[in-house]
């Protein structure tokens, strides 16, 4: 097989919101995010379908205002919508590149965005679009780590490709504990009885109940979403099967 051929036929590519920070602590540093779209629309250009869930931490996160007394539904609508914005300034730095996209909400916006419509997301992956999902799952109580693994299966993805500021799973927080270990594998039952915080658990049993394979791996290291797509071992494969030793 080429060295550059796409392993994966259609892909679910999770992007971190916090790493569109870049060096800042809020928002979107606009150099980060035309690094992340000109590397999306080269590895689009490999043939491989993709379609795009984008989380809201640079903004806003439902929890955190919650823990500072907000009403907790109140706070995750709003971090949805903080994802629409990250959607919008991903679907802006694409279509700069020439890649043809479109950004479905799962919070009806039809002046913004497309409404969420399962077989015609299919549709523009099938023509070639890169299909942006907004709004996490349109409910509150979830993360954008469960919509990536929900749209994934709806969709058919072969892999759910989480890219996040760490570079992989570890056996604790690897942000806390200096000492933590980083798994090459890990079983998704690892995951759920290690208490491994990396991804909800919501998001890890969506993914164990339809066989979706998940590819954790740092969204800083320009290059990764290439190398993974071709199937070069980077972070860790998190996947169902025996737990290892
Ligand atoms: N066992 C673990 N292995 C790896 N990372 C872990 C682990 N436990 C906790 N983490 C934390 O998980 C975080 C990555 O997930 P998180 O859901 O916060 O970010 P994200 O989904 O990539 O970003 P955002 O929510 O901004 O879209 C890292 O910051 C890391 O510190
Ligand atoms: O389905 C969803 C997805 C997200 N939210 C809220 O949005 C923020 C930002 O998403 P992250 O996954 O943390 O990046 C999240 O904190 C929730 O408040 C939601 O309610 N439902």
């Amino acid at each position: 097989m080429a060295k550059d051929a796409p392993i994966y036929r259609r892909v679910l590519l999770k992007l971190s919101g916090e790493a569109l920070m870049g060096d800042g602590n809020y928002g979107i540093e606009p150099r980060v995010i035309e690094e992340i779209a000109e590397e999306i629309a080269q590895v689009h250009r490999l043939g491989v379908e993709m379609a795009l869930v984008i989380g809201g931490g640079n903004i806003f996160r439902g929890v955190s205002a919650a823990s500072q007394g907000m009403d907790r539904a109140t706070a995750d609508y709003m971090g949805m919508l903080a994802t629409v914005m990250n959607a919008l300034a991903l679907q802006q730095a694409l279509e700069r590149r020439g890649v043809t996209t479109r950004v479905q909400s799962a919070i009806d916006m039809k002046e913004v965005a497309e409404p969420y419509i399962r077989r015609r997301a299919i549709r523009h992956l099938e023509k070639g679009r890169i299909v942006i999902f907004a709004a996490g799952t349109g409910l509150p109580f979830f993360t954008t780590d469960t919509a990536a693994a929900l749209r994934a299966v709806e969709i058919g993805a072969s892999v759910l490709l989480k890219a996040t500021k760490v570079d992989g799973v570890y056996d604790s927080d690897p942000m806390k504990d200096a000492g933590a270990r980083k798994y090459d594998r890990v079983t998704f039952s690892e995951v759920l009885q290690k208490n491994l915080k990396v991804m909800d658990a919501t998001a890890i049993s969506m993914a164990r109940d339809h066989n979706l394979p998940v590819i954790v791996f740092s969204l800083r290291k320009r290059g990764n979403i290439h190398k993974v797509v071709v199937g070069q071992t980077v972070g860790t494969l998190v996947e169902g099967g025996a737990d290892a030793e």
